[in-house]
């Protein structure tokens, strides 16, 4: 199958003040229609500007994007990012913040009805129901969670970018949001691409996992999970291969630890 997105040997360099800040260093790699790739490495290896990049809001320095075979210029409208910022409108309510993606498309020509059909279809679906009246404000910080997420998929679109989207909240909580992920996600045909700290996380939920260098950013390894699906993320960790796979790529992980990296 033809990929989706392309990273052709890009390359990105910050500048703050006179400091050149190398944040990604010769990087290429191949994503598939459909595929759930998790981006995992140290802290500032240059994993959200992977996902920046994605979604057009930078330009590499060096090399190439190119998404569904042309390359990306300006904003890739094909995507829906959810960013580690809890970026809701705190003077919106949960179901004013799940439109809002209609609005800013401003090719969008969904009649009103439509779209608050739509916005119900994916508060339902990622447990808010009854909430949709309630302000930001009043959500505790996994439901803001579940709100940015169905503000993501609202417009159904072809990619979702994620990154860090479950950081901040507690072991139990993250497990139960990593299930209903997986639940949307399987069979849906979307591509989603999936950037965390957490390796048992990756491993639970890719297809296929990619492990950064510290700074400059560059692929140390990619890894297909050939574990079965559908998955359980409950129980999937205790799987002997589950084990082999979090070997292999801890491994990898280490070498950077050892390098004084925050992983
Ligand atoms: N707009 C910017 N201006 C200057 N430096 C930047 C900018 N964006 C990113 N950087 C720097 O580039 C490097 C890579 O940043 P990036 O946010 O992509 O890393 P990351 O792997 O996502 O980090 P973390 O895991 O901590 O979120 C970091 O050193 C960061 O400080």
């Amino acid at each position: 199958m033809a990929p989706i997105l392309e990273f052709r040997s890009v390359s990105k360099v910050f500048f703050k003040g006179d400091t050149r800040i190398h944040a990604l260093r010769n990087v290429s790699t191949e994503v598939e229609q459909g595929e759930l790739l998790a981006i995992v490495g140290p802290s500032g290896c240059g994993k959200s500007t992977l996902l920046n990049l994605a979604a057009g809001l930078m330009e590499p320095g060096l090399g190439e994007v190119y998404y569904d075979g042309k390359p990306i210029s300006g904003v890739n409208s094909h995507v829906s990012y959810v960013t580690q910022r809890d970026n809701l409108l705190p003077w919106r309510t949960v179901e004013d913040n799940v439109l809002l993606p209609f609005e800013l498309k401003t090719r969008s020509r969904m009649p009103v009805g439509e779209r608050k059909e739509r916005a119900q279809k994916y508060i339902d679906v990622v447990g808010l129901k009854g909430f949709e009246k309630h302000y930001p404000a009043e959500l505790s910080g996994g439901m803001r969670k579940r709100a940015q997420l169905a503000r993501s998929l609202v417009y159904e679109p072809d990619t979702l970018l994620m990154d860090e989207p479950f950081g901040a909240l507690d072991a139990q909580l993250r497990l139960v949001l990593q299930a209903e992920l997986l639940k949307t996600w399987e069979g849906s045909g979307k591509t989603l691409i999936f950037v965390t700290h957490d390796l048992t996380e990756a491993i639970s939920l890719a297809d296929r996992v990619i492990v950064m260098s510290t700074r400059p950013g560059r692929i140390r390894i990619i890894e297909r999970i050939e574990l079965p699906r559908p998955r359980d993320v409950f129980s999937i960790r205790f799987l002997p291969e589950f084990g082999q796979y979090f070997e292999r790529l801890w491994a990898s992980l280490k070498e950077d630890m050892h390098q004084g990296a925050d992983v």
